[in-house]
């Protein structure tokens, strides 16, 4: 499994523990930084993991910032990144089961690190239901398509 991550300055104490996590759990990671606490902009970081990842470069791209919204906010302005910003196990497990999400963002100054684990081994872990929720995605597809209009 492939997993490309990054943060802004208030996600970077988390990123380093959960670039931790990803190697004990034996997953080939790429962190893209930011490497210092100097302040930066998280749409920057969010556009390298999401360029990646909806390439088809990774399995999974993961995104911290102070609140996780901010990422998730622009991580799903682009095409084929289906972003979840989640807060606890259920919903880490619920949206790849159903959402096959394939971006994972946290918020550093909501969940703490234990926390933050469990959600990123339950995201890692669940595999998508495909059934029902198939066709979901399909319509998702087609309202990236149509932009808006
Ligand atoms: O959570 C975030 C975006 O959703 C950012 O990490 C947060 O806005 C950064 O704030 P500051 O520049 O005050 O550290």
């Amino acid at each position: 499994m492939k997993v490309i991550i990054a943060s802004d300055h208030a996600g970077l104490e988390l990123r380093r523990e959960l670039v931790n996590v990803l190697k004990e759990l034996r997953a080939e990671v790429d962190d893209v930084g930011p490497t210092t606490n100097a302040s930066v902009d998280y749409p920057d970081f969010a556009k390298q993991v999401c360029w990646a990842v909806a390439a088809g470069d990774y399995t999974f791209g993961v995104l911290v910032c102070g609140t996780g919204i901010g990422m998730s906010i622009t991580a799903n302005k682009y095409r084929g990144i289906r972003a979840a910003l989640c807060t606890s196990e259920f919903e880490a497990r619920m949206t790849r089961a159903h959402n096959d999400a394939n971006v994972l963002c946290l918020g550093q100054r909501v969940v703490g690190g234990g926390l933050a684990r469990s959600i990123l081994e339950a995201f890692l872990s669940t595999p998508f239901e495909g059934g029902r929720h198939q066709k979901r995605l399909d319509k998702i597809r087609e309202a990236e398509s149509e932009n808006g209009r």
